[in-house]
């Protein structure tokens, strides 16, 4: 690893140096050394709940934004469910964005939902994109919200044609309900709803071969010369790494414009060691054996899978039901945005995760994705938004850990030993984290397309 300085003024990287250009270009600024610490782009989390407003009892704008800048993520973009109202409309994105103000201490941007209500409705997602939501995100299951209904691929496709003149993305969770390959009814009284692998049953990876299926009869529309060029598909958080994979690579061979991300809980944890009653490791799509997350890790390294988020999706403890421990009836969801750093790479150095990697799954693509073109990488004229981390600094998530999120006990990464220690991070030139501590004041900005 070489070693450099960057530069910032402003806000902005306006030069990166290297050692034996510094004596040179000693400047009359402030110089702060890192020694042997790496230094990386910030994290862009496109995929996370913050639940504000609404259900700012669930997690909320500063505690989550603290928490992603105690993990060195320096950009995230909120979903439009779990806070109350959704993000549907101009109204309810000025809601967002109100409650952001000076609440954030990262950059924030928003995704609006595309519903059934909206979805045949060009002038009012036409509003929506043009107040400045980053692209729509929409669920081919039930959402668990009640103000966000899930679309069809008919849906899908009105929503893709109106993107595409703006050229943003549409977000997918990709499940789709089969009853008939369910492998348990839900009404069985005798069924063991404290054991995990009845919960998997319910949601098998036909669910989300179905919904790949699905999308793909749309998603051509995206390629080059087709009706919606311009407009995108990603599907979030892929769990099945066999047929659903397969048929992402085909369409992408065949030219879709079509990314997909999968997210640390199922590169970590696999179903055989999910203890009993243990709800914390509950989310959707369901995290599978261990021979699946193999095949995961594969297909990251190969280039398959294009990139990481949190899908951080925190409730409040009594929902997840840890008490009773009931997989079919606790709150699902994964809470895990500070840890995503030293996660990814803890559980990925066995595979070979190197620092490049590292950069581009949470970073330089996440960037891409949500239009940011003045992030994701160190380089000049970009924002200067960096972590500062020692990668072989190990810590125990223990009780004493300063964790950030509204409700650390829910959180299924407590108890685990993780290297990657997050020294500093820095958005768009602020200190906003350094050892334990955040800046004084909340000085990230939302995020609007324009
Ligand atoms: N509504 C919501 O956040 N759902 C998320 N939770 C989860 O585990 N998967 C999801 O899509
Ligand atoms: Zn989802
Ligand atoms: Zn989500």
């Amino acid at each position: 690893m070489c070693k450099r300085a960057v530069e910032i003024k402003e806000g902005n990287i306006i030069s990166i140096v290297s050692e034996e250009d510094w004596p040179r270009n000693s400047k009359t600024g402030q110089v702060v050394d890192y020694g042997e610490a790496v230094i990386m782009p910030g994290l862009i989390d496109v995929h996370a709940h913050l639940d504000d407003p609404g259900r700012t009892e669930w997690e909320g704008f500063p505690s989550g934004t603290k928490a992603a800048a105690a993990g060195g993520i320096t950009t995230l973009i909120d979903m439009p469910l779990n806070s109350d109202p959704s993000t549907i409309s101009t109204e309810t994105l000025k809601l967002k964005v109100d409650a952001a103000e000076k609440r954030i201490y990262v950059d924030v941007g928003f995704w609006g939902g595309l519903v059934p209500e909206n979805a045949y409705n060009a002038s009012a997602l036409e509003a929506l994109l043009n107040a400045g939501v980053l692209g729509l995100k929409s669920f081919m299951c039930p959402s668990g919200i009640n103000d966000f209904p899930m679309t069809n691929a008919s849906h899908i496709k009105e929503g893709l044609s109106v993107l595409a003149r703006y050229k943003r993305p549409l977000l997918v969770h990709a499940e789709m309900e089969k009853g008939s390959e369910r492998h348990v009814k839900l009404e069985d009284d005798t069924l063991d709803t404290r054991s995990y692998s009845t919960y998997l049953k319910t949601r098998p990876p036909s669910w989300e071969e179905a919904a790949i299926r699905e999308l793909l009869t749309v998603a051509k529309d995206t390629r080059t010369d087709g009706p919606a060029e311009g407009a995108h598909l990603h599907i979030v958080h892929l769990s099945d790494a066999s047929s659903s994979l397969d048929l992402l690579m085909e369409a992408k061979t065949n030219g879709d414009s079509i990314t997909v991300e999968t997210c640390p809980h199922y590169l970590a944890f696999s179903a055989e060691e999910i203890p009993d009653g243990d709800t914390r490791f509950k989310c959707a799509p369901p995290i599978r054996d261990a021979a699946n997350k193999e095949k995961l890790w594969e297909a990251l390294m190969d280039g398959h899978i294009d990139m990481l988020s949190s899908d951080h999706s925190p409730t409040v403890p009594e929902l997840k039901l840890l008490d009773e421990g009931n997989f079919l009836k606790a709150w699902g969801g994964i809470s895990s945005l500070q840890f995503v750093l030293p996660v990814t790479w803890s559980y990925g150095r066995k595979y070979g995760v190197t620092l490049e990697q590292l950069a581009s799954w949470w970073s330089e693509r996440p960037a891409k994705l949500a239009g940011q073109v003045s992030k994701g990488a160190i380089a000049i004229g970009n924002h200067a938004d960096l972590v500062v981390w020692e990668p072989e600094a190990e810590f125990e998530l223990d009780n004493d850990h300063p964790v950030h999120m509204k409700h650390p006990s829910i959180s299924a990464y407590l108890g685990r030993r993780l290297s990657g220690k997050v020294l500093a991070t820095i958005s768009r030139g602020n200190l906003v984290y350094k050892e334990g501590n955040h800046a004084p004041a909340a000085c990230g900005s939302p995020i609007l397309a324009t």
